[in-house]
């Protein structure tokens, strides 16, 4: 179950990373989220080298371009054996179909996942139909961005909890549904606009968790993770671990 909450490692340096990872010492290795800031500082080894030493490793470095230049970078990732990767659904459907075959081109042993971002967790009713211009609910959009990027071969994707049993209806089941903008009750939410506590994100049928500064922020960052572990685990929901 512990797995279900990535913790997103969003620090400036490799190092500020590692001193954070210490925390988990003795602990069984956290699912880890490695953003862009992360990326272009520590660079792509050591990604491998976290991989190596038994962390699941989510990449999110949200892919967005025309589809030959995502499906070359995505070749040119695929040797770090990362296990999850995003990507952007608003690149459209070729895209995410490119996207799929260079992950599968370049899989080892298993295949990265192609989780396709729906509209950002700091994006508001508001925001969605006067700034990007797209007409509807977020409700409707997320669900329309993720029917699809789930037939152009994409895995999953990121949305927020307020969205997620939509997300499900109009998928499937097995399609992964990975949201942010989780906040424990009572925390800041920050930048964050569509948030949901991590109960009701699984409740709704949430696979996975990312929660970044309600944990790196943390006084004790062990203790907030596994605060949500445990507020997850009383809801008795199965997973296949
Ligand atoms: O793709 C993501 O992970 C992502 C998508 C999204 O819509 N919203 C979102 O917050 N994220 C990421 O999830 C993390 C959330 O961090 P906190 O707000 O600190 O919990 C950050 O690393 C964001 O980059």
């Amino acid at each position: 179950m512990h797995n279900r909450v990535i913790i997103a490692l969003d620090f400036p340096a490799a190092q500020m990373a590692e001193q954070f990872l210490d925390h988990w010492r003795g602990e069984q290795k956290p699912f880890i989220k490695v953003g862009y800031q992360l990326f272009y500082s520590a660079g792509p080894q050591w990604i491998a080298k976290r991989k190596e030493e038994g962390y699941p490793i989510f990449l999110d470095l949200k892919l967005h371009d025309i589809p030959n230049t995502v499906a070359k970078g995505i070749e040119s990732l695929g040797r770090l054996g990362i296990d999850f990767l995003t990507i952007h659904a608003s690149g459209g459907r070729t895209m995410i179909e490119a996207a799929r075959l260079a992950a599968e081109a370049t899989a080892g042993r298993e295949r990265m996942k192609l989780l396709a971002v729906t509209q950002l967790t700091s994006t508001d009713q508001q925001m969605l139909n006067e700034e990007i211009g797209i007409p509807g609910t977020v409700e409707e959009c997320v669900s329309r961005y993720a029917q699809f990027a789930q037939k152009a071969g994409a895995d999953g994707v990121i949305c927020s909890g307020q969205e997620v049993s939509r997300v499900k209806q109009a998928t499937s089941p097995s399609f992964l549904a990975v949201t942010p903008g989780i906040r424990p009750l009572g925390k800041d939410v920050q930048d964050q606009k569509r948030v949901v506590t991590p109960a009701r994100a699984i409740r709704d049928g949430a696979d996975y968790l990312v929660v970044g500064r309600p944990i790196t922020r943390s006084a004790d960052p062990v203790k907030s993770f596994w605060a949500i572990v445990e507020e997850i685990q009383q809801l008795g929901v199965g997973f296949d671990e």
